[in-house]
């Protein structure tokens, strides 16, 4: 697959380039929500309800956005988020993301459900400050078990375990296409395990509708309670992150419960329609939480500003999901580069706009609702 013309000015112009390049099949699955794709639009729309004020006469000559996760200094508040089946958009898949991610300076969460095996895409990244594993929970516990502890011995950082699909959400487009892995391609985590043979078949099949709903209907365990967090700090040494958080009080049981950090997300609208939009649920949950671990958002970030309006709102973290596809479909690694450079230089920009020298200088009063009152209102 050729690479195409990288130029391009922000990321919200990449989804209809990235349409003209996928097949059907992969830009429907990467690109679509569940049902009426009512939260998918809200999670964009809601950072563009939201106002900046900015502050001035403030030296903007360095401006820093480096923050520290995890202990590790990273280039910008940005992650990129897990998601399944790279190797669609591009014949690199996991290994362009990883080290482009690296070369920026990101983290990467790779997906369970990747087309490139776990410890590949870790030494693809070794460069960068830290990998994070997402973990689908499989019925099997032991195959859980051999998957995590895999991963640790890998150099994985952290274990983000998505809490938010016990079943996978009704996304139409799938299920109109057909949706299934072109017979190229492997959910490659899950090779080589008895269990995992007979999962692979399914979404290889012929039966009609989403293979993915249907591999995910008959493997992934939908029974999971709070219990399951201290089973799996039982198994690994990693910190645990929870994705999928969008109620302030599952925040609460989540991190009571052990974990590590809680990222705020509707899963890209793929999941619950009319789920909240992540940055609406973001305030209630940052303050459920009380800064006793990092919080994290994902869901219809695509400037810096938003990731400026985030922060402001509570996150410490944000993850950018599908611009991170149409980046590497158009160019692979320097697709995947361009996209998170082009973020980068936004939010530094912007971040100079609201005399904001550092992360630490962005406060709550620097966003305006559209039902709060302007801040002159407040002298
Ligand atoms: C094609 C695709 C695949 C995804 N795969 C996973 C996955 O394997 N595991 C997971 O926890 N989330 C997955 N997600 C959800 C993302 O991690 C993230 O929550 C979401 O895409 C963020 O929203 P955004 O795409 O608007 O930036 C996937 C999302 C997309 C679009
Ligand atoms: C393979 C899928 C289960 C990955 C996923 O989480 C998604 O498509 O949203």
């Amino acid at each position: 697959m050729p690479d195409s013309d990288l130029t391009f000015q922000n990321l919200e112009e990449l989804k209809p380039r990235a349409e003209k390049i996928l097949s059907r099949q992969a830009f429907g699955y990467y690109a679509s929500g569940s049902e009426s794709e009512s939260t998918l639009r809200d999670n964009e729309a809601s950072f563009k309800r939201y106002r900046l004020v900015p502050r001035l006469m403030v030296d903007v000559s360095k401006v820093d956005t480096t923050v520290t996760l995890l202990g590790r200094k990273i280039a910008c508040p940005v992650l990129v988020a897990p998601m399944a089946m790279q190797r669609l958009a591009h014949s690199d898949g996991e290994l362009a993301t990883s080290r482009a991610a690296a070369a920026e300076g990101i983290p990467m969460v790779q997906s369970t459900m990747g087309t490139v095996e776990l410890a590949e895409v870790r030494r693809a990244g070794k460069a960068g400050p830290m990998m994070m594993f997402q973990l689908y929970v499989f019925k099997e516990r032991g195959f859980v078990k051999q998957l995590v502890q895999h991963a640790e011995k890998s150099g994985y950082n952290a274990i983000v375990v998505t809490v938010d699909a016990p079943f996978l959400g009704k996304r139409e487009a799938d299920e109109r296409e057909g949706f299934k892995l072109p017979d190229h391609l492997r959910l490659e985590n899950l090779t080589g395990l008895a269990e995992a043979a007979r999962m692979e078949r399914k979404v290889h099949s012929k039966n009609k509708g989403s293979g993915i709903a249907l591999h995910f209907a008959d493997h992934i365990d939908p029974s999971l309670t709070w219990d399951f967090i201290p089973w799996l700090h039982s198994i690994t040494r990693l910190p645990i992150f929870l994705k999928g958080v969008l109620c302030p009080e599952d925040a609460h049981m989540g991190v009571e419960a052990g974990a590590d950090g809680i990222i705020v997300s509707n899963h890209g609208g793929r999941q619950l329609d009319y789920a909240p939009a992540s940055l609406d649920a973001l305030p209630g949950i940052a303050a459920a939480v009380g800064k006793r671990v990092p919080v994290l958002v994902d869901g219809g970030v695509r400037r810096g500003t938003d990731i400026i309006k985030a922060l402001a709102m509570g996150a410490d973290v944000v993850l950018i999901g599908r611009p991170i596809l149409w980046g590497l479909t158009l160019g692979g690694e320097s697709g995947v580069r361009k996209v998170l450079e082009t973020i980068k230089k936004e939010l530094r920009l912007s971040m100079a706009l609201m005399g904001c020298p550092s992360i630490e200088h962005l406060g709550r009063g620097m966003v305006i609702a559209p039902w709060d009152q302007y801040p002159n209102a407040r002298l």
